[in-house]
């Protein structure tokens, strides 16, 4: 794969590189295999570097940006993603639309693992990592609580993924901050009292600033382990690494059926929502 080291966005556009699709990889996912005419591209962000150089290539007539999140090899730790840099690096290259996949535990029977599951709602549990663009002295309120994930980037996922595999349509993702795994104390309280449904440690504060940025973001979420509520059965690294190597081939398929479908005036719409937050 050639190696462009993009100096500025304008750079990749005058080669004709423009993407709008973007895909972030979570656990497993580093390297899609899906894009012809590929090249990596090098990014350096006001917020440092990505988690990785970028993947650009084609599919189906489109340019799409892939990011695995974690970095080839798994570098990054979810409380150490350059969240701010890769959202950067998205929107700087063009992307306007953001298609997520994540390994989740489950926090209910019938989301069993091998399940996709396409959220629509999240609770924020994480501690310490940075949330906003907005530092000041620009002040801005985002509100994404109506819609956090894109509703036509949602039924695009769902129908895709009801093709290859079982998938839930909706869900609340509680993001923890990790990197350990939640106690069966707290496992208790995501379910019964937060009344979420699956459980990860990196949408946030993905999601929050991808959103900033003005583009939408949707999530297509397998789910890897029961976490640790039902007994005998304690969630493992090894445990998700292990189903998300089985599923992957599915979720490359979902990928490749949803990302032609999605209408290139999406991101005009999250964009758009983004103009009053501010004051
Ligand atoms: C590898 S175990 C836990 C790890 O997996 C999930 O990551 P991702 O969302 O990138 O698939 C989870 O959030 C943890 O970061
Ligand atoms: N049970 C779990 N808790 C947090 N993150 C996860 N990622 C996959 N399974 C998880």
């Amino acid at each position: 794969m050639k190696l462009v080291k993009a100096t500025s966005p304008d750079e990749l556009r005058s080669m004709g590189i423009t993407p709008r699709i973007g895909v972030i990889g979570g656990s497993g996912l580093y390297d899609p295999g899906i894009l012809g005419d590929a090249v990596e591209v090098q990014m350096h962000t006001p917020y440092g570097f990505p988690s990785d150089n970028l993947i650009v290539g084609r599919l189906a007539g489109s340019w799409v940006a892939f990011l695995p999140r974690h970095g080839r090899g798994h570098k990054y730790p979810p409380h150490k993603i350059p969240y701010k840099a890769n959202a950067w690096a998205l929107r700087a290259v063009g992307v306007s639309s953001v298609i997520a996949v994540s390994a989740v535990g489950s926090l209910r029977q019938d989301y069993a693992p091998g399940d996709f599951v396409v959220p629509d709602q999240f609770v924020d549990m994480t501690k310490a990592r940075e949330y906003t663009f907005f530092d000041g002295p620009r002040v801005c309120h985002p509100q994404i609580g109506v819609e956090p994930f894109n509703e036509e980037i949602r039924r695009l996922l769902v129908e895709a993924a009801a093709k290859y595999n079982k998938v839930h349509d909706g869900g609340c993702y509680v993001c923890i901050e990790g990197p350990r795994f939640s106690t069966k104390a707290e496992s208790r309280i995501w379910r019964d009292v937060y009344a979420c449904d699956i459980i990860g440690m990196t949408l946030v504060p993905e999601i929050n600033l991808i959103r900033e940025m003005g583009m939408c973001y949707g999530l297509l979420a397998l789910v890897t382990d029961y976490d640790i509520w039902v007994p005998h059965q304690p969630v493992t690294a090894d445990a998700v690494e292990r189903m998300s190597a089985e599923k992957l081939d599915l979720a490359k398929k979902v990928l490749v059926d949803v990302i032609p479908r999605i209408p290139d005036s999406l991101g005009e719409k999250c964009s758009r929502e983004m103009a009053n937050a501010c004051i």
